[in-house]
């Protein structure tokens, strides 16, 4: 089936979002489409790229250039150093390949990384991520962060929080939503029927019989049962420390993991060069590679475009499905 092509938008541009974009479509130019919205004055002089005006051109010019949807930004590219006068253009070409995907004229967004801490000295923006923002922008109030490999899959229920703040964060409702959304994604937009969902506990040995907190017992516990008298196939609280070896990986399809680094320290350190970010529950398909901006490897070109890769073929796959 031919879908339309995906909008890949530029993140920040002092990072390696650019470099990631050529390396990107030199590897995928006769397997899928996409195209990017970036400024034309930040694009890497070694691309060969057409600029476009509507995301429907991009498919005829993938196999010769990259199609380029442009986006004028305020400030330049400087490698490694983000400019407060860019955080504007990195979020209003967020919206704009947002507003293309639930239109329909893209199939999928991806996104290449933003810095956080840039676009709140730019721009004040006053979202943690893309995640959170892109929830506002497809007026949703429940999405949900997955990390997908072949390896593993993983969603942090509390997402960028301070960690003290993360027991008190754990609601039951914000439990219950997180699961919710993480079966329906794997059932609609994965194609596995039955999903095996795992909770990892928030606890040293998931609380070891409440000797060692309580929230394992009397928050994860009944919401688990309540999911299993519904017949879903959720298990746990799992002890954190023993689930992600490969045989107990092989017992479920996700794990839900109480904070982000319970969640992504397994996962990027089996599959931090091919691991995919996808935002579950929102009215369109996101994706994104799992790393940051990498400003300490900008300008280098020896950033490793496979997470990109991964992220752009996953959401394709996606929208094949839908
Ligand atoms: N989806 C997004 O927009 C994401 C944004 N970030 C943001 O990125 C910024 C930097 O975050 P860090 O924690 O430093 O993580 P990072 O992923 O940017 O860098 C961590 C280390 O991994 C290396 N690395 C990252 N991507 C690489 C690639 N493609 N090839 C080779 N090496 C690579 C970097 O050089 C660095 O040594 C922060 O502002 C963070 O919030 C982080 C993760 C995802
Ligand atoms: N650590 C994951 C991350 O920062 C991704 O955030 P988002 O920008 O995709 O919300």
């Amino acid at each position: 089936m031919t879908v339309a092509p995906i909008a890949l938008t530029c993140g920040e541009p002092a990072g390696v979002g650019l470099e990631l974009a050529e390396k990107a479509w030199r590897a995928l130019r006769d397997e899928l489409a996409f195209f990017l919205i970036a400024d034309p004055d930040h694009l890497p002089g070694t691309v060969p790229a057409t600029f476009i005006q509507d995301p429907s051109e991009a498919r005829a010019i993938m196999p010769n250039a990259l199609p380029v949807l442009p986006h004028p930004f305020s400030g330049k590219a400087v490698p490694g150093e983000p400019d407060p006068d860019n955080a504007e253009g990195v979020i209003e070409a967020i919206a704009r390949g947002a507003d293309l995907a639930m239109s329909g004229a893209a199939s999928a967004l991806c996104t290449a990384p933003i810095n956080k801490k840039a676009l709140k000295v730019g721009a004040d923006f006053p979202w943690p991520g893309h995640t959170e923002y892109l929830a506002y922008l497809g007026d949703v109030e429940n999405v949900v962060m997955m990390l997908a490999s072949d390896e593993l899959r993983v969603v942090p229920t509390t997402i960028h929080i301070p960690l003290s703040d993360v027991p008190a964060a754990l609601t039951p409702d914000l439990l219950r939503q997180t699961i919710s959304i993480t079966a329906e994604g794997l059932r609609a937009q994965f194609g596995i029927p039955n999903p095996r969902i795992a909770v990892a506990g928030l606890n040293p040995h998931a609380g070891e019989g409440g000797t060692m907190g309580q929230e394992d017992a009397t928050i994860l516990a009944p919401i688990i049962e309540g999911f299993r008298a519904e017949g879903v196939d959720v298990t746990g609280p799992l002890p954190a420390d023993t689930m992600f070896h490969a045989a107990a990986r092989a017992r479920y399809d996700v794990a839900i993991c109480a904070y982000h680094d319970q969640a992504l320290i397994p996962m990027k350190t089996l599959a931090f060069d091919r691991g995919v970010n996808v935002t579950l529950g929102l009215p369109f398909i996101r994706t994104s590679p799992d790393h940051g901006t990498a400003f300490d490897i900008a300008g280098k070109g020896i950033a490793a475009p496979t997470s990109t890769i991964e992220a752009l073929r996953l959401a394709h796959r996606m929208a094949s499905r839908a």
